[in-house]
């Protein structure tokens, strides 16, 4: 566990005077949890961060790791046990992407083919091609740079892992995949993760808990995702949580076992007879491993089902997802009818949102 407490920072602003980055900052990161520092430019989020490895050192006040005051540790030792990921990755740019990733541990002393071993299981499991290996940072696209960089930091096995806007300089898609790797990564390797961000829907979706930082380094709040979402304790949180936030919340209320109303299904290739003898107007169409590809309009079908008459607008929930994902499937599907799909990614059933919504009513009745 990583442990501020009373944690102030001023800097020197020149002639005599002083700003305060961070003011009394008190909170805990719990071991194998991902904790996000999240606010507004300038609130102080990686003047945080930093004094954690002691890049920078506090004014007052302690951070301690496990029961250890960080000030009375040798900094070699203390910054061995920490990962440290920024922005833009960060990486040696005459080093091959391999000798990147082996820097660390050839310094800690590893003999050459165990780092280089290691460092290419690395590679390949933050979702890199071996083949990547070799080459230098400036031939790769940002998104591998920043693979790079977090398999890097991973490289000596710390137990905690500083990030600072890691996936901020990579465009939308691409940060969205390194998100959902990273999260994917970390439930393997459940490192003591704080994660600095500006971007309240990445802090939402990657945090365990979530820091809400005002400028001056102040904690506005610390809390769940869904607390944060549900239950802002001011107007500078509300606002900074943003819009559809009662929406946003359900993203964290699983879907309760709801009964699904089954539904006639045509494979791809299907003859308009086939489609009209289900008697719906708009009939589901599912793969050959009974995966939902799309509605289709039985109207429109005048030869057989092909891919390019399939409505593309439904997104499909999964029985083991959220009451968002349910809601979100019944509203962008042309029918109305959301398709749901086993945790094997199969068609089970649709669920209409007037069947959503009295089981969000009552659970909000519950927790009230
Ligand atoms: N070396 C420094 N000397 C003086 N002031 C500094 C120094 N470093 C940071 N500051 C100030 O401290 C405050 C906090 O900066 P910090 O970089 O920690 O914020 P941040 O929340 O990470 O911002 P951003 O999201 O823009 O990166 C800012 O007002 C900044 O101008």
């Amino acid at each position: 566990m990583i442990r501020f407490d009373g944690v102030t920072k001023q800097y020197d602003t020149g002639s005599g005077t002083t700003s305060v980055a961070v003011d009394h900052l008190s909170l805990e990161a719990p071991t194998g949890k991902i904790t996000v520092l999240v606010g507004p430019s300038g609130c102080g989020k990686t003047t945080t961060l930093r004094m954690v490895n002691r890049m920078i050192s506090p004014s007052s006040g302690t951070i301690s790791i496990d029961g250890r005051d960080t000030a009375s540790m040798d900094v070699a030792e203390l910054r061995r046990g920490m990962g440290y990921v920024i922005q833009h990755a960060g990486l040696f740019p005459h080093r091959t992407v391999l000798d990147n990733v082996t820097t660390v541990p050839r310094l800690l002393g590893v003999d050459k083919r165990s780092a280089r071993a290691r460092a290419m299981e690395l590679i390949e499991r933050v979702g890199l091609d071996p083949d990547l290996a070799r080459r230098y940072p400036a031939q790769l696209s940002g998104g591998q740079q920043q693979r790079v960089g977090v398999a890097r930091a991973l490289a000596a096995d710390p137990p905690v892992m500083l990030m600072d806007e890691p996936f901020s300089a990579v465009d939308p898609v691409v940060r969205e995949q390194l998100q959902n790797e990273f999260l994917r990564l970390q439930s393997e390797l459940s490192k003591t993760i704080l994660f600095v961000t500006h971007d309240i829907d990445e802090a939402v979706k990657l945090g365990d808990q979530v820091a809400v930082l005002r400028i001056g380094g102040v904690l506005a709040q610390l809390a769940t995702p869904a607390t944060l979402l549900s239950d802002p304790v001011d107007d500078f949180v509300a606002g900074f949580v943003g819009r559809d936030r009662g929406y946003r919340a359900l993203s964290f209320a699983a879907a309760p076992e709801l009964r699904l109303e089954p539904e006639p299904t045509v494979p791809l290739g299907a003859s308009a007879e086939q489609v009209r003898a289900t008697g719906a107007t708009w009939v589901i169409c599912v793969g050959e491993s009974g995966e939902p590809l799309g509605w289709v309009r039985a109207a429109a079908v005048t030869e057989s089902v092909t891919r390019d008459l399939l409505h593309r607008g439904g997104t499909v929930a999964s029985t083991d997802g959220s009451l968002r994902a349910l809601l979100d499937a019944a509203l962008s599907s042309p029918s109305g009818r959301g398709v749901v799909a086993d945790t094997e990614g199969r068609f089970v059933g649709t669920i209409r949102a007037s069947e959503v919504v009295p089981v969000i009513e009552a659970r909000q009745a519950a927790s009230t």
